[in-house]
């Protein structure tokens, strides 16, 4: 494992980069966010800076409050920084408070709550993107029948969302996020209602649609194990300001079974993160 912290000594040697060899796909340059309300003015990001190449897969994890949806959201092209930049995929996604609406087509999102329309079934829940770009019916039947193959809803296409378990249900969004071929995706917490058997499977089953569809992943997460067992690098935020802490390295070869988490690697990573976010208590107290 590498920490690599921003408060190591300059003679520290440099971290490897992961995947050297693949191009920059998110660039994130001295990032702020402040929220102001009519009670109080909340430093939510401070000076996040963070480079993510094409087909990494980026966890994001901290205490509760620390800013990882924010930094998410503004990645999502929902909420406008103060200030900073993020450039995704070569292009600068927020300009004078306004998304570029090319950069946000690259783009496929998926959170805690599947937000499933509960009055279409999940064929047209999974099409919804496509038909609202105006991509034809029998391209848009087979394009959605690739995806319920790949996420294992194929016998499940005419249900309702009701009639389909939890983990059913963000199987069906993650395939909705996917129907356009997004580049990237934003994931907050899409698991974390989830029991930890379902949670467990669908770590395994989101690796292999990660690596099927080479999508860069930038995944939220509370959960320590979850971020090591799913990442190839795990990003730690501190709160008040949020600030990225350090940066943990996964060198563990992928398809990532179960197994993994019984390896030394494994634990010695999640031990690290775990000494570092308990440092946090301590530094509070
Ligand atoms: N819309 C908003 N208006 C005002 N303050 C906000 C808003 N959204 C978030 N905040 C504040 O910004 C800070 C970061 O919140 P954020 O939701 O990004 O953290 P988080 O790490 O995702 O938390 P959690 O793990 O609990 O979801 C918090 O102090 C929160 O209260």
């Amino acid at each position: 494992m590498t920490m690599q912290s921003e408060l190591a000594p300059a003679t520290a040697p440099a971290p490897a980069p992961a995947a050297p060899e693949r191009p920059v796909e998110i660039r994130i340059r001295g990032l702020e966010k402040t929220y102001t309300t009519e009670r109080n003015t909340v430093h939510a990001l401070s000076d996040i800076n963070l480079e993510i190449r094409r087909e990494e897969f980026v966890s994001l994890i901290g205490r509760s409050g620390c800013g990882k949806t924010t930094l998410l959201r503004i990645m999502a092209g929902l909420v406008p920084p103060s200030g900073g930049e993020v450039e995704i995929g070569g292009r600068q996604l927020w300009q004078q408070q306004k998304v570029d609406a090319t950069v946000i087509k690259r783009l496929g999102v998926v959170f805690q709550d599947s937000n499933l329309f509960p009055w279409f079934n999940i064929e047209d829940n999974i099409a919804l993107p496509l038909k609202l770009r105006g991509v034809r019916k029998a391209a848009r039947r087979e394009r959605v029948r690739e995806l319920a193959e790949l996420v294992g809803l194929r016998n499940f296409l005419s249900n309702y969302p009701r009639e389909l378990s939890g983990g059913m249900r963000q199987r069906a969004a993650i395939a909705r996020a996917l129907s356009d071929n997004p580049e990237l995706l934003l994931m907050d917490e899409p698991f974390g209602a989830l029991d930890a058997l379902t949670r467990e499977k669908m770590n395994v089953e989101l690796q292999r649609i990660a690596l099927a569809t080479k999508a860069t992943v930038v995944f939220v997460t509370h959960d320590i194990e979850e971020a090591v067992s799913l990442g190839d690098r795990v990003v730690h935020l501190t709160p008040r300001p949020g600030r990225i802490k350090d940066i943990a390295d996964v060198d563990l070869a992928r398809p990532r079974a179960l197994e993994v988490q019984t390896s030394r690697e494994f634990n010695e990573v999640v031990a690290g993160l775990r000494a570092s976010l308990s440092q946090e208590d301590d530094d509070e107290s």
